[in-house]
């Protein structure tokens, strides 16, 4: 394990080059690994752990879309694809990939499986940490830890196939063979990680849960929205207040930060505009650091956990997730965006040619 400097801190990460694929193909060669569930993460995880040549199965509801979508990616009734608890049944190491929510109803069928010795990996740590709210206490003789890739399941398939990998954390929580290290660090690799960093089920699921809440999706939509109305309000065009709000971000901006950090990113702008935004960004965190706070309490307290297993355990989640998804989609400021990407030269169909 390498010890790296993080900004004046010292932690502990694992690199792909000391702990390369054949290892991890080693570790795993005597393990079946059972992916339960095949919705996001499912077929991220399954697909780069079997181009990776691990013995890696699917276990699925029968005459379910995602049964259909498993078949299509190459996964073989019979063979690779199972029914859920035959799938239980086959794995060594059982991934359980379902939904939070789902994870509480299927865990009693869980359990049953969890014989000495065989491994339950998560990519979460929620159904442990808010175990009183989920009811998921594993047995005692069997390794319990995570990985737990940091972004979606389609960016994991997606840079994998790129070549690249997605950075994932990775926590044990129960050592019952005395090689919950070397199985959950093998798998790490098999899914596709480019790099593993350590926590524990707590710090991943509190951080994970502000994360997403936070400015990787609800506090950047917020002030996307917040931007938008005050240059709509001021007479600005749709077009100029997304492109000004949301466009530059995306295609310009954000890369030149992903590349070299906030100081590449500004030192690329206008002098102008780095003033500007030397002078802002600390009103900007100010005026949020009090939702932010708010935010963290409402993780650490059980009450974001709680609204979403209330939520999402209901029989039309799904209709009710689409409606809200779509009132975003038709908002006025989506709408201009999607007419703005249509109008990127790369969406845009080849110009016919003049003859
Ligand atoms: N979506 C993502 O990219 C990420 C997810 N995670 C974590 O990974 C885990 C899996 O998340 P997702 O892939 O988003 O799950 P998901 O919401 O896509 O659901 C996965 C599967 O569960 C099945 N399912 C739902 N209810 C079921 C039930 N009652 N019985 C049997 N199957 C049922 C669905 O058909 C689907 O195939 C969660 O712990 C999540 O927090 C972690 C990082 C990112
Ligand atoms: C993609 C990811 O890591 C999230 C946002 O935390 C999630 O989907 O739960
Ligand atoms: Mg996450
Ligand atoms: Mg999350």
């Amino acid at each position: 394990m390498a010890k790296l400097n993080f900004g004046g801190v010292e932690e502990n990460v694992v690199t792909r080059d000391e702990f390369p694929l054949a290892k991890a193909q080693q570790v795993l060669k005597n393990e079946v690994v059972a992916v339960i569930g095949y919705g996001v993460q499912g077929p991220g995880q399954a697909l780069n752990q079997k181009d990776n040549g691990i013995n890696v199965i699917v276990g699925q509801r029968k005459n379910s879309k995602t049964w259909d979508k498993a078949v299509k990616d190459g996964f073989v009734p019979g063979e690779t694809l199972f029914e859920i608890e035959e799938a239980l049944q086959r794995g060594t190491i059982i991934c359980y990939l379902l939904s939070d929510a789902a994870q509480i109803q299927l865990w009693p069928t869980v359990k049953k499986h969890l014989t000495a010795g065989k491994a339950l990996y998560f990519s979460h740590g929620f159904g442990i940490t808010f175990n009183e709210q989920t009811g998921i206490v594993p047995p005692k003789d069997v390794d319990v830890f995570l990985v737990a890739p940091k972004g979606s399941g389609t960016s994991l398939r997606r840079m994998f196939l790129q070549g690249r990998g997605l950075n994932s954390s990775y926590a044990i929580f129960q050592d019952a063979t005395g090689k919950a290290k070397e199985r959950v660090t093998a798998l790490g690799i098999a899914v596709g990680s480019g790099y593993l960093f350590e926590t524990d089920f707590k710090k991943e699921v509190y951080s994970d849960l502000t994360g997403e809440r936070g400015t990787l999706m609800g506090a950047i939509q917020g002030i996307f929205a917040a931007q938008y109305q005050v240059l709509r309000s001021k007479g600005h065009t749709p077009s100029e207040a997304f492109n000004e709000t949301v466009e530059e971000l995306t295609q310009s901006l954000m890369p030149l930060v992903a590349e070299n950090g906030m100081d590449w990113m500004y030192a690329n702008c206008s002098t102008t505009a780095q003033r500007g935004a030397l002078d802002w960004w600390k009103k900007f965190r100010d005026a949020t650091l009090p939702v932010f706070n708010d935010l963290y309490e409402s993780v650490a307290t059980g009450k974001e956990s709680q609204r979403s297993i209330d939520s999402n355990s209901q029989v039309d989640y799904r209709e009710k997730l689409e409606a809200e998804l779509k009132e975003l989609r038709e908002s006025e400021m989506w709408q201009a965006g999607k007419t703005v990407r249509s109008l990127r030269p790369e969406n845009q169909k080849p110009a016919e040619v003049v003859a």
